[in-house]
């Protein structure tokens, strides 16, 4: 299995328990492995043959930035969803941080790993 990968993206979006966090927009940042495999794109050098990493990058933005999830949590499991469906990805492993939201700490959130690696 080969990995195509999304570093540290970043996006604003309006997540929270608290009542306070409904009324602004907080950055989260993720990172994102896919499994796939490259083998096909490599041979061809064309685009069309592997998972885009522009495409997912530009999906997910605009989901989260339109999101108002509670948690990351929530958040997490619908980005994982998302990128199953819609990218046809069988397996994937997601970070997903809130770095706002513990001012002691650097940053704080969730991992999540869905499917079957092979
Ligand atoms: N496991 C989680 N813990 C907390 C979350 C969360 O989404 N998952 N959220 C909050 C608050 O919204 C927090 O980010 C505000 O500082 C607290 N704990």
């Amino acid at each position: 299995m080969d990995i195509v990968y999304i570093r540290e993206l970043e996006v604003e979006t309006v997540i929270g328990i608290y009542d306070w966090e409904r009324e602004i927009r907080q950055r989260v940042n993720l990172d994102l492995e896919m499994g796939t495999d490259i083998r096909q794109a490599a041979n061809t050098e064309d685009v069309e043959n592997t998972l885009n990493y522009k495409t997912v990058s530009d999906r997910l933005i605009d989901f989260i930035s339109q999101s108002e999830f509670l948690l990351v949590e929530t958040m997490a499991e619908q980005i994982a969803e998302l990128v199953k469906e819609e990218f046809s990805v069988k397996w994937l492993r997601l970070r997903l941080g809130k770095p706002g939201a513990v001012p002691a700490a650097q940053d704080v959130g969730v991992i999540i790993e869905r499917g079957e690696r092979w």
